[in-house]
């Protein structure tokens, strides 16, 4: 299908979506509804429909969606149905978080090396990654054809192995440094602030108790 456009907010709806279609009995749940997923989720209806028939054209009134079907088109959607490959650089606390994790392929990510500029590191193997030396960088991406990036060193080497990523071809990076990347118009950045979730949901929970005072 041709896609249109999609919000931010509705993209970050789909992959709840997914996690809930997944989490259903197979043989039970043959198919479903937006109102019934809008319900389970307790989100609103007509936004779970909106966005529903933004990535799919399976939904048949009365019938809903092809359970199996729906969760085919969310993963073609969000890309998680072809594997991507990526690299991560700084395995420190958070980077050994990250390769940890084996739930990734679930989104289609595949962690294929990790590298570190400390030589106690290189050559010793971490959650099944190779940990490489940073001038190995180049030669892998450009071998495995690894697009995507993930940053973890320190803020003071963030933007210099941002730039050690661009030019081994490294076309998205996933910062999770605090440090705003300076890089070329084509190459994506999708930055995870821990401290700037932190301070919203601080600010939210001061509104939230001025309101809820204010009403009683
Ligand atoms: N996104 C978040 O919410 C969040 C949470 C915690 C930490 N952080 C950030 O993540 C980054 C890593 O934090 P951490 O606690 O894991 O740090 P850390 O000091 O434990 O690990 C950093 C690693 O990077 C390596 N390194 C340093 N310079 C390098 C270079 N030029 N090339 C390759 N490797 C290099 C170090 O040897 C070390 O193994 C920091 O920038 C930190 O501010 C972000």
């Amino acid at each position: 299908m041709l896609y249109k456009s999609i919000s931010t907010q509705a993209l970050r709806r789909l992959p709840i979506y997914l996690n809930y279609l997944k989490s259903l009995p197979k043989d039970k749940v043959v198919n479903i509804s937006a109102t019934t997923i809008a319900e389970a989720l307790k989100l609103n209806d007509v936004q779970v429909r909106k966005d529903l028939a933004l990535i799919s054209t399976g939904g048949r009134p009365k019938i809903g969606y092809i359970t199996r079907n729906l969760i085919a088109d969310i993963e073609k959607y969000l890309g998680f149905d072809n594997a991507d490959s990526a690299i991560l650089v700084g395995v420190g606390d958070l980077g050994r978080a990250l390769l940890s994790y084996d739930g990734f392929s679930k989104y289609g990510l595949t962690i294929v090396a990790a590298f570190d500029s400390d030589e106690a590191m290189i050559g010793s193997t971490i959650f099944g990654k190779k940990v490489l030396a940073a001038d190995k960088l180049k030669d892998l991406c450009n071998r495995m054809k690894v697009r995507i990036g993930i940053l973890t060193v320190p803020p003071t080497e963030a933007q210099i192995t941002c730039n050690s990523m661009i030019e081994s071809g490294i076309l998205a990076i996933w910062n999770f440094t605090p440090v705003p990347l300076t890089v070329p118009d084509h190459i994506l950045i999708q930055n995870e602030d821990m401290a700037f979730s932190l301070a919203k949901l601080s600010k939210d929970l001061t509104e939230s108790m001025r309101k809820n005072h204010c009403n009683t």
